[in-house]
This record gives C-alpha cells, structure tokens and sequence, in this order.
C-alpha cells in the first residue's frame, strides 16, 4: 500500500464476529469515466464522478506497456514527487491518490472544469490590463509557491494554466517539472527568482536543471544557449504569458521552431501599438536575455503594474474580474 493510498474506509467483522475497519483502495470501478479533456505525448486526462460521493475528479491515465516502451518512467515518478510536495497551494491542481490495474496508472486529480486559459484567451482575443493583472498575479502567486519549495515547473504556457469553476488558476502538467536538490537551508520565505544565493558556491547558480526544452515560443534564451533551466527561466515564460493576454500573440513566434528559437535568443519582438506602457515596462525586464537580470518575485510583486493587488491569501478569496476584451 502507498502512503496515504488507503482512501475510503470500510466497516467489516472479523473471525470473532468483532467489528473491523478495513481500509480499502478506489479502484477503476469506483468511478464512472466521462469526456476526455486532454491529450497528453503518453497519458489521457479524463472527467471521473466518483459513484459513491458524486465529487467530480479529473483522472490522469497512464499507460504501463507505453511508459516503460518510452523510457517515461522516470516523468512520471517526477510528476508524482511533484504533485505530492505541491500539496496545498489553490494555483496547483491537488493530487488526491493513485491507483492502478493491469495496463494503466490513475492520478485522481483536482478537476479544473472551466479549461484552459489559453482557450479562454482565444475565445476574448485579449484580456484587458485588470484580468491580465489578476491572472497574472495567480499565476505568479503559485510560481512563488513552487519555487520556495524547489520546483522548477519549465514548461509554463496558457495550456498548462487551467481555470476551475470559479475562473480561479490551477496550475498543471508537471510531468517536466525539476526538483532542485534540497536546499542546504529551509527555503527563505523571500526565496528570489536568481541563483540560490548564500550557498558555498555564491553566485554561481548551482541548482540548474538539464537537458530538457519546453514548448518553443515560451522556451527561455539559457535553456536555447547553455541547456540549463533555473527558477528564472519559469519567470521569463511568465513575461511571455504578460505579453500574451494584452496582445493576443505569444511575443516570439514564426514558421517554425528553429526560426522561433532565433528570435528568443536574438530578443527580437515588439509591441503592437497601444500595448500599456506599465505592462510594456514589466515585460521588458522579464524578456531579459541574462537570467540572473530578470526581475525576481519579489520585485515582479512590487513593479508598479501590480500596484493594486493584495498579495497571500487574500488573492484567492477575491471575485475574478469580468473576462473583457482589450481593445
Ligand atoms: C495539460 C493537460 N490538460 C489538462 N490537464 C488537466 C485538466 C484539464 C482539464 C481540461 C478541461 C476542463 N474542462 N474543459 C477542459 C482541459 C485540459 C486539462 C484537469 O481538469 N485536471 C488536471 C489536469 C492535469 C493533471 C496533471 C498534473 C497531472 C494535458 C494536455 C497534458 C492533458
């Protein structure tokens, strides 16, 4: 039994007639399978109702026979770690257990049931400055989490920043994620996109992830030149995000991934006219090309275009804003 696997509870007696609890595993048959909400290269994310309760879940499946063919099992244990040391933060999809039958492993999940922000972006062809701001403060607020827990998420992008019943994030799809080694000391609550500082090796920043590259036009200038992925690399892909909602487009995009590498590293974009100054001002000291010169978490908090926002727990709790369109 895995730790915390024994998930319902049932009342049997044993030889002496006495009354036992008996901890019982779900299983595939404790739940009725419903649409397919996404694809993923070796699992399928599929809407489950679990019979007994009625509580909707999205489930993970996994397939053995394909992981193992694929050399996947390593991603797999990975977004399990993950998920099971991002446990209570609302910007990440909760893992509530697992389970398996003979070909497939099932992670029973947070069921993020209005999408994908991207979806929603498409549908509003751009958000207006306050639901940028409110989105992206979430979105922030959950790297923040991440990061002082030694997560590395690496492939951030609008597919991956889903949306629950109450238009709140949920942040998914850590299948690629990096744990960086444990920190020598607890993460300091003020725990800064840079290199870990205050380490033996000061300044150079030892904690970097290998040989992985997310989706081209959010991938970062360093994981491109020296294939290493660091806390700030997670913040640039957040700088593409800013970019996105307020212009409708991903700042680095052309015909073809090799040619949208080129414009990352070489910086080049720009911005359609009209795009707000205060925006423009943050974008631009995320899109940096030296990660240990992008602005850090603390300082994206306290730039001016997030000067109305309360940050901690409070964000949570507030209404989303009306989805508006910038025109
Ligand atoms: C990114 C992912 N897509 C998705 N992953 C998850 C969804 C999800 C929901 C919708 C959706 C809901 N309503 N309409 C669409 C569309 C795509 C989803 C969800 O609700 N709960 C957990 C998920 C993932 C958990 C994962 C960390 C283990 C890919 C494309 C890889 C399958």
């Amino acid at each position: 039994e895995e730790k915390g696997a024994a998930v319902g509870v049932r009342q049997e007696t044993d030889v002496n007639g006495r009354p036992v609890l008996k901890h019982v595993k779900k299983g595939v048959k404790d739940f009725h399978f419903g649409r397919t909400l996404g694809e993923g290269s070796y699992s399928t994310v599929i809407a489950a109702t679990d019979r007994q309760t009625g509580k909707e879940y999205a489930i993970k499946v996994l397939d053995k026979r394909h992981i193992i063919k694929e050399k996947k099992v390593k991603y797999v244990n990975i977004e399990k770690d993950t998920l099971n040391r991002l446990t209570d933060h609302p910007g990440v999809v909760r893992l509530y257990y697992t389970f398996q039958d003979e070909q497939s492993l099932y992670f029973v999940l947070d069921l993020a049931s209005s999408g994908e922000l991207l979806g929603v972006l498409k549908q509003m062809t751009t958000f207006d400055e306050e639901c940028t701001r409110f989105y992206g403060a979430e979105i922030l607020d959950t790297i923040d989490y991440m990061h002082a827990r030694g997560v590395i998420h690496r492939d951030l992008k609008p597919e991956n920043v889903l949306l629950d019943d109450q238009m709140h994030v949920k942040i998914t799809d850590f299948g690629t994620a990096k744990i960086l080694d444990q920190p020598k000391k607890p993460p300091r609550d003020h725990e800064d996109g840079g290199p870990e500082t205050g380490s033996p090796m000061d300044g150079a920043d030892v904690n970097r992830a290998k040989s992985f590259v997310g989706t081209a036009e959010y991938v970062s200038p360093e994981l491109l030149t020296d294939k290493q992925a660091c806390k700030a690399s997670d913040l640039w892909a957040f700088g593409c995000i800013i970019y996105q909602l307020l212009a409708g487009r991903p700042p680095f995009k052309a015909g073809n991934e090799y040619l949208t590498f080129q414009k990352i590293v070489n910086l080049e974009y720009q911005f359609p006219k009209g795009f707000p100054a205060v925006a423009k001002d943050l974008v631009e000291r995320l899109l940096v090309l030296d990660p240990a010169r992008r602005l850090s978490v603390e300082h994206i908090k306290n730039h001016q275009f997030f000067d109305s926002v309360t940050w901690g727990r409070g964000l949570w709790r507030q209404k989303v804003p009306q989805l508006k369109s910038y025109v």
